[in-house]
């Protein structure tokens, strides 16, 4: 299979490579080239094609190990993989380069709430000054006076915002904000599928029909076609004997029959991607498990609530900053069922009534209803689960809010109010305490 490496990608690599290897009089080359850019558009994997194509075999780096729980372990590693990579050079006599992969994962601070620990500070430091001495790199304990070979470091993350300014600075680091053209994602599309006869105006209807999808999208989808010839491979061999089959097996390895790669079968599998991509956008997860979230840029305060709290009043017209608690640790008013008149109707529940008006007010503003539990564990840590996500009319909203409650009488609830549009949530309210 014949992948495709963008020009713009394959140039901008290639030159700082070898601008770090030619001495060019007075003229000051930063040793460190910063790719950055949107999540699974292919800064790593094109950078690996660049390093084949030119025969270098780069000492690697993930951002992962700029963390440890013995203080000082990153950047004495970053100092031995610089000079195992001059030794590389000197020895096999070719070029070499450290690679740090999604390097702001392992040294950026992206809110107050990311530990900004003595390694991050530490790894920003020796950086630095690698990048101000780059043929002075010395071990802890030892001293080499032999000048190294310079060494080109190339590191790839999302958001260079999350970095040390003074790391990121001009002199010491060349930037290069990677974004696929339409074109570089047809051509990378196209070589995704090169084995698979899908016509040039099928690749070109494919990426047009998913644009904000990034190219990662494409190749998993791929992957996903398979799915089916594995399932039926499965079912063939028998579940329990799958596992003696495909490890340490004298058997040669299964040969799957070339799946359906029709367009139409692509476009399916990638609809159905995208449904599952809208599922965690819609609850957003991801904020629940880094527990910050700023709404209007203010953090949610995950403690819990005083119970008498009175809660915030919601104006669906002006939304966003109602993220309270309803009070009652019960869900229930003080009778046993409340009365109220919705949409000309008169609604009885056993709702409270303020749950009732938050229900009405969240459907009546357009947004969606979700609703969330955890138990008492999961609370501290703020992990909820999700329990329904409704677009139905009021009386359908309360029923499934009802059935949500009696499902987990001895849970924390929320309410969510969802903008379906911005994907953001505008309502947060807690409506059952254990
Ligand atoms: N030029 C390409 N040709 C074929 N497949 C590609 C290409 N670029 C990317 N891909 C596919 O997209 C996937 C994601 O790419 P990659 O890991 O390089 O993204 P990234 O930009 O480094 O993402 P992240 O920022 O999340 O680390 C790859 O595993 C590969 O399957």
């Amino acid at each position: 299979m014949s992948y495709y490496i963008s020009p713009r990608f394959l140039d901008k690599v290639s030159v700082h490579i070898t601008k770090n290897f030619l001495d060019i009089p007075r003229i000051k080359v930063p040793l460190i080239l910063g790719i950055h850019g949107r999540k699974g558009e292919g800064k790593t994997f094109q950078c690996e094609l660049v390093f084949k194509t030119m025969g270098i075999e780069p000492v690697m780096i993930s951002g992962g190990e700029l963390e440890s729980p013995d203080a000082g372990d990153p950047s004495r590693l970053l100092r031995l993989r610089y000079r195992e990579a001059a030794e590389q050079v000197r020895v096999k006599g070719q070029m070499c380069a450290i690679f740090i992969n999604d390097f702001d994962a392992g040294a950026g601070r992206f809110d107050s709430g990311t530990q900004y620990t003595v390694n991050t500070q530490l790894v920003n430091a020796t950086l630095m000054n690698i990048a101000d001495n780059p043929t002075n790199v010395q071990l802890p304990g030892s001293y080499d006076e032999t000048p190294l070979h310079r060494i080109p470091i190339i590191i790839t993350g999302n958001d260079f915002s999350t970095l040390y300014a003074p790391l990121i600075r001009d002199g010491r680091m060349d930037k290069f904000y990677w974004e696929p053209s339409r074109e570089d994602r047809i051509a990378i599309v196209r070589g995704i599928f090169a084995d698979d006869s899908l016509s040039d105006s099928q690749i070109i209807k494919l990426v047009d029909d998913f644009t904000g999808q990034a190219i990662d999208f494409f190749s998993a989808m791929r992957s996903r076609i398979y799915d089916e010839q594995i399932r039926e491979f499965i079912y063939h061999q028998g579940l329990d004997k799958i596992s003696r089959r495909l490890v340490n097996s004298v058997d040669k390895p299964p040969e799957l029959p070339q799946p359906d790669f029709s367009l139409q079968h692509l476009i399916e599998s990638g609809r159905a991607m995208v449904e599952e991509q809208q599922q965690i956008q819609k609850l957003r997860l991801v904020e629940e498990y880094n527990q910050f979230r700023t709404v209007n840029s203010q953090p949610i305060n995950r403690n819990p609530q005083p119970i008498n709290q009175p809660h915030l009043p919601y104006n669906p017209v002006m939304p966003p900053h109602a993220f309270d608690d309803l009070g009652p640790s019960n869900w229930q008013g003080d009778s046993s069922s409340s009365t109220t008149f919705i949409d000309g109707q008169t609604v009885s529940s056993k709702l409270s009534l303020d749950v009732l008006e938050q229900v009405q007010k969240i459907r009546s503003g357009g947004y969606q209803i979700g609703l969330e539990y955890a138990d008492q564990r999961h609370f501290k840590t703020g992990s909820w689960k999700s329990c329904a996500i409704i677009d139905g009319g009021i009386p359908e909203a309360i029923a499934s809010v009802e059935n949500c409650l009696s499902q987990h009488p001895k849970d924390y609830v929320r309410l969510l109010g969802i903008d379906p549009k911005q994907r953001r949530r505008v309502v947060e309210t807690i409506i059952q305490r254990p």
